[in-house]
Parts: C-alpha cells; sequence; structure tokens
C-alpha cells in the first residue's frame, strides 16, 4: 500500500447510514485537517497525473472535488476549472444531468472554460456510481475538449463506476 493509500486508510472516516440508510459516507474531513498526510495525498495523485503526458488544466467538481483538484492543478502547473451544480456559474454554461449513490443533479460548466482540442484531466474526492465524473466528461466532450483520464482518491467498490467511465485511464489511490 502507498503513503498516500495508507493515510486514506487510516484518516477517512467511515458513516454508516448518512446521508440515508444503507449508505456508508467515507468522510475525508478528517483527512483534509493533517497537513502532512494531505500533502501526501495531493503529491502521488499529481505525480500520477503528470506521468500520463502534457494536460492543459484540471477540472474539479463542486464541492469535494474542488478541494483536491485546486490543490492538484496548483501542484502540476495548471490551470483549475469549476464544474459546479446548477445556477451558481454566472456566464454561458452547458448542463449535464446525472444520478448519483444518494440521488440526482444537475451540474454545469462555463461554455467557454475550454478551447477545443485542450487536454484535460478531471479530479474528485470520491468515485462511487460514476455518475458525477461520467456528467463531467460529457460537458468537455460537449466543448470540443479531451479528458485523457478521471482521478479520485477513494474508489468505492461494488457501486459500477469504474466499470461506467471505460475508455480512458481511471487513476484511484485507495479503494473502500
Ligand atoms: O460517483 P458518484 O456516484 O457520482 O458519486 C461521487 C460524487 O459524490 C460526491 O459529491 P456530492 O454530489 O455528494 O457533492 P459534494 O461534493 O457537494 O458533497 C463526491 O464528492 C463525488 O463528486
Ligand atoms: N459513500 C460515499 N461517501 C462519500 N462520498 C460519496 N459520494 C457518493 N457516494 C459517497
Amino acid at each position: 500500500m502507498s503513503g498516500a493509500a495508507r493515510h486514506i486508510e487510516r484518516l477517512v472516516r467511515p458513516v454508516p447510514d448518512w446521508p440515508q440508510a444503507g449508505v456508508v459516507f467515507r468522510d475525508i474531513s478528517p483527512l483534509l485537517g493533517d497537513a502532512t498526510a494531505w500533502a501526501e495525498v495531493v503529491d502521488e495523485l499529481s505525480e500520477q497525473i503528470g506521468d500520463l503526458g502534457r494536460i492543459d488544466a484540471v477540472l474539479g467538481v463542486e464541492a469535494r472535488g474542488f478541494l483536491l483538484g485546486v490543490a492538484v492543478a496548483r501542484t502540476l502547473g495548471v490551470g483549475f476549472i469549476p464544474v459546479r451544480k446548477a445556477g451558481k456559474l454566472p456566464a454561458d454554461v452547458v448542463s449535464s444531468s446525472y444520478d448519483l449513490e444518494y440521488g440526482s443533479a444537475t451540474i454545469e460548466m462555463h461554455a467557454d472554460a475550454l478551447e477545443p482540442g485542450a487536454r484535460v484531466v478531471v479530479v474528485d474526492d470520491v468515485l462511487a456510481t460514476g455518475g458525477t465524473l461520467q456528467a463531467t466528461i460529457d460537458l468537455v466532450n460537449r466543448v470540443g475538449a479531451e479528458v485523457l483520464a478521471t482521478a479520485v482518491m477513494i474508489e468505492i467498490d461494488g457501486l459500477g463506476g469504474r466499470d461506467l467511465l471505460t475508455g480512458r485511464p481511471c487513476l484511484a489511490l485507495h479503494t473502500f
């Protein structure tokens, strides 16, 4: 197990039956509060993304995807593009709706956020059903840019996320 995976195993708190019965919520708050562990997680994911070759930007999905995505973008020296829940971005947007482990949502990206042909990586904290990452890939495709890979700290096994995200690498530091 890598150093980052050990930190994730130790510092991500399982909360049973939240936000609804049957879901084990993986709370990253204790990990965010540990500066050394968080730095190692950000550095390890950034290194794996850096190995994929040149990228033009990192995308992250509101809200927890912002925390990791901004840190990874800064580490790699590329820009960060926010993908937000519906109704939050002020200029023209592209939208996509999806289902996740405990509900459904619509996400949006500014229509002019990416040049056609841009090569990006989408970063999030958790991969569960894959609905959020797949909807983000759809947004990127709609503006003519390319998702080289998706990258998460935590993959939740048994929810089909990895099977949904075929066609490009899906990096994950640890699986629960
Ligand atoms: O693979 P999926 O089934 O799509 O689930 C993963 C998504 O669920 C969580 O976000 P959530 O929508 O709960 O929003 P938050 O970041 O605002 O807490 C998590 O941060 C991922 O974005
Ligand atoms: N079980 C879970 N824990 C944390 N975030 C999630 N997003 C979707 N499912 C989740």
